[in-house]
């Protein structure tokens, strides 16, 4: 991790100040299976990304982002979700982070609107984050690298995996892609967005995919992506899904512009 502060940097503190409120102490597996027998199973995001037509969609509602400002500030997750799974989104992601004005109740409601899988988008560094992820109803979550020493992520990966969900872990370049397939990562994602200076660079997509094998594997892209011209150059290189979000929220009709974006 470098030791400039970065914008990461800034809500990982965050992040840890709210844990310490929280408190949440160690869960015991007896309590864990207890906890895992009350809930329903989770939702299969490979599944549901591996099959059909290149690229499968993971929209995502966020209402707001430190990089873009206010996107859809009061927007209603269940209409939002309906119109995204109409369209033909394969799975969704919820911004659950305060920074994104996200919340669990967004992700409650968006779980129950749908019947694809969701994924929990936030800033994941501890082991509590993720029973609470569990148990609001997330069936897949974020892994960052950038966020975790090698030894934590492969923790948590291995936790989550245990608890049913499954992980995206996004990397940023080469070196992050090869840490999160030693933690044991099977969907890859590469964020085409710099951390440090948000901008985006869809090139790098394309340019870390012979990275990641195309077997056993899933390949993600994310962040930037605004038209059907940057889908098609993904398509041609191979990428399996796309994560997309501000362009579909900011749009007048995000199921149109979805199913534009994802039409053959
Ligand atoms: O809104 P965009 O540019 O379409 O990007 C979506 C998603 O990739 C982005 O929200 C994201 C990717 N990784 C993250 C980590 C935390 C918060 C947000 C993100």
């Amino acid at each position: 991790m470098s030791s400039e502060a970065t914008y990461l940097d800034d809500i990982l503190a965050a992040k840890r100040a709210e844990l310490e409120t929280v408190r949440p102490g160690n869960t015991s597996w007896q309590q864990l299976d207890a906890l895992l027998a009350e809930l329903p199973p989770c939702r299969d995001l490979w599944g549901a990304l591996a099959g059909g037509h290149k690229p499968r969609a993971i929209a995502e509602f966020k209402r707001r982002s430190p990089s873009e400002g206010p996107l859809r500030e009061s927007a209603d997750p269940k209409h939002i979700a309906s119109l995204y799974v109409a369209a033909g989104a394969a799975a969704i992601s919820v911004l659950t982070d305060r920074h994104f004005d996200g919340s669990f109740e967004d992700l409650r409601t968006v779980r129950a609107a749908v019947s694809v899988p969701v994924l929990c988008k936030d800033f994941i560094i501890s082991r509590s984050q993720i029973i609470r992820a569990r148990q609001e109803g997330a069936d897949a979550i974020l892994l960052i690298v950038a966020a975790l020493e090698p030894p934590m992520l492969r923790d948590l990966h291995n936790f989550a995996t245990d608890l049913g969900l499954q992980c995206l872990v996004e990397a940023h370049d080469d070196h992050e892609v090869e840490r999160a397939m030693a933690a044991g990562a099977k969907i890859v994602g590469l964020n085409s967005r710099n951390l440090q200076t948000f901008e985006v660079d869809l090139d790098n997509i394309i340019r870390y995919r012979p990275d990641v094998p195309r077997e056993g594997f899933l390949y993600v892209g994310e962040s930037g992506i605004q038209d059907r011209k940057d889908v098609r150059r993904l398509r041609a290189a191979g990428v399996d899904a796309i994560l997309v979000g501000s362009v579909l929220m900011r749009s007048e009709d995000p199921g149109a512009k979805l199913a534009e974006l994802i039409a053959p």
